[in-house]
């Protein structure tokens, strides 16, 4: 996606809302909110938001993917920039409570008798569904300290939980009403009432980590999406989706990894980087079973690029693969390939302990985009898999990855 982007020095009137600001130099920003300020202070990139002041003689930009690609009149808001607006959320919080080191402190637990054997309970059954269903990333999250491991995997079947209701075998029973009442559920939780022993793990992981309700309220959203929704009209309808339901992840997943204690990039950066693995492998995950979710009824492919192809639902329903498919497909490998190289500048932010898990994600996950060129684009009969010699050659150099890097290259990042 091109951005467009905008530097000026200006005094800035921060009761102004920044959405109305307009550049000088001849170029006018809509009068949305998608645009961002960011503003350099002391060397250092920030993202201006409400919950981050610059300091006076700050020098300031302003960019906007808009300027250069312009959403329809009726969107005012684009998808990416609502999403945002939940990425600044979730750093503000991390940042507000980093400053404020004692919160990050693990919390006593109030003396239950034998609450602390069920809660050992509650995370061990944890860790044994996510060693059964995601079997290299539990063996990546046994580097982490054990604190922020059995959270990773309190994480883990959260999502799990929430993606079987409408995934699963029950899934055909599953109802509006039945996710407002899991939506109450993780309210409980967050409020310290959990229900069961799943929930209990999960509301003693948010109750010690920065995490914020928001990305798990936003991926049951994603659920209720798919109870009612099967075409998608172009790539900001697409990316809404694919944060719901992935970009989430990331940002639930960072507050536990955690920063590096040296990284020098912003914190929003991390964040972002956290929400273009999601997506990144949402898209792919889209890409690989394009045959499956057809044969369900479902088509998570932009319509409008689908057209401009040359292409239609019948197309995808019949399954051959053409000239058009190809080009196609090759244009949408591409995109997710961008969302996973802005992935990739975020991974050496986090915690060393942390990265390993991250990269084999990555690497992994990215390699069903190679096997898809392997299969000659046919995503309608054959399902792409990385083998397990594959994955066992990866899992080293995600290991190689992880380590640190020099230290020009942290120079390098901190200019981002
Ligand atoms: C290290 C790591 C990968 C941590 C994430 C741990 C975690 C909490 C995972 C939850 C995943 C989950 C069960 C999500 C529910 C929705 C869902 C199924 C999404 C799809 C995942 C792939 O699953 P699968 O191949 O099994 O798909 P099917 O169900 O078979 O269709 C998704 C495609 C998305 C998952 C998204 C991530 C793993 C994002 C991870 C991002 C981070 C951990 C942030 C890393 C930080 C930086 C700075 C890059
Ligand atoms: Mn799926």
């Amino acid at each position: 996606m091109a951005v467009a982007l905008l530097h000026f020095v200006m005094p800035v009137d921060f009761s102004t809302n920044i959405c109305s600001l307009e550049a000088t130099g001849g170029r006018t920003l809509a009068p949305r909110s998608d645009c961002r300020v960011r503003y350099r202070n002391r060397n250092r990139w920030s993202l201006y938001s409400p919950f981050s002041e610059p300091e006076k003689g700050s020098k300031f930009s302003i960019y906007s993917s808009l300027v250069a690609n312009p959403v329809p009149e009726a969107a005012a808001i684009s998808s990416e920039q609502k999403v945002y607006d939940v990425v600044l959320k979730q750093a503000a919080l991390v940042e507000r409570q980093l400053s404020n080191k004692s919160t990050l402190e693990v919390k006593p637990v109030a003396f239950v008798p034998g609450a602390n054997f069920l809660l050992k309970e509650a995370y061990d059954r944890c860790g044994e569904i996510c060693a059964e269903y995601a079997k290299t990333f539990y063996l990546g999250t046994l580097l982490m300290t054990p604190e922020r491991r059995r959270a990773i995997w309190a994480i883990y079947v959260w999502c799990r939980r929430t993606d079987e209701l409408v995934d699963g075998p029950n899934a055909s029973h599953i109802t509006p009403s039945a996710l407002e009442r899991w939506q109450a559920r993780l309210e409980d939780l967050f409020a310290g009432t959990p229900y069961d022993m799943f929930d209990a793990a999960l509301s003693d992981t948010v109750a010690n980590f920065p995490v914020d309700i928001q990305p798990f309220k936003d991926m049951v959203e994603g659920m209720r999406m798919d109870l009612t929704k099967c075409r998608y009209n172009n790539f900001d309808e697409l990316y809404l989706y694919c944060y719901y339901v992935a970009g989430t992840v990331g940002l639930m997943s960072v507050p536990v990894m955690g920063i590096a204690p040296e990284s020098r990039a912003t914190t929003e950066s991390v964040y972002n980087a956290a929400l273009a693995l999601g997506i990144a492998n949402q898209l792919t995950n889209i890409l690989r079973d394009v045959g499956e979710d057809a044969r369900r009824g479902r088509v998570y492919l932009p319509q409008d690029e689908l057209a401009q192809a040359g292409l239609s639902d019948e197309d995808i329903f019949s399954g051959k693969v053409t000239d058009k498919w190809r080009h196609f497909m090759k244009n949408q490998i591409k995109r997710a390939r961008m969302f996973f190289q802005e992935a990739e500048r975020g991974v050496d932010e986090l915690s060393q302990a942390s990265r390993w898990p991250v990269w084999a994600s990555l690497l992994l996950y990215g390699q069903i985009l190679d096997e898809i060129e392997a299969n000659d684009y046919d995503n309608f009969t054959k399902r792409a898999y990385v083998s397990k010699s594959k994955k066992l050659m990866t899992l080293p150099k995600a290991y190689g990855r992880s380590l640190p890097r020099p230290s020009w290259k942290k120079k390098e990042l901190a200019k981002l």
